[in-house]
């Protein structure tokens, strides 16, 4: 599975996005190391908290599924420029991926930026750095 590929699962899973508030589509495709995909799409609700955006549908359903070792990952939605994942999906980025893992953001004209976990979050709040001396 390559970029392109990945961009386009990423396409296909945004057409079951489920936003009757925003009508704005996301899609998500996360790779995983042994070539899995899990496609993720944004789902709102009425309580407009309650949202969750394509990229973190992606994580849930491969985390509950039992894949955790992540390769890539491409979002896309009709935006100007390159669609920008909202913190809360950076956050979770920088939970279950390495820094340097890439990240493929892209929009429906085919404008593409390609990025890093680590470069869409730098200096992430992680496990370690709640260790601290007892
Ligand atoms: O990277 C993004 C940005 C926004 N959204 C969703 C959340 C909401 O449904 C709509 C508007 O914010 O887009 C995503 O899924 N991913
Ligand atoms: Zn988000």
């Amino acid at each position: 599975m390559d970029k392109k590929q990945l961009m386009e699962r990423a396409r296909t899973a945004r057409e079951l996005a489920y936003v009757p508030y925003s009508k704005f589509q996301v899609g998500a495709a996360l790779l995983t190391r042994d070539g899995e995909v899990f496609g993720g799409c944004n789902i709102e609700n009425s309580g407009y908290s309650m949202t969750n955006c394509a990229e973190r549908t992606a994580f849930f359903k491969a985390i509950s599924e039992g894949s955790r070792d992540f390769a890539a990952l491409a979002v896309v939605a009709d935006t100007p420029g390159p669609v920008s994942p909202c913190g809360a999906c950076r956050q979770v980025m920088a939970e279950f991926c390495d820094g340097d893992m890439p990240v493929y953001l892209t929009n429906l004209k085919g404008d593409v930026l390609e990025t890093t976990v680590s470069e869409l979050l730098p200096g992430a709040f992680k496990a370690e750095d709640m260790d601290h001396a007892e």
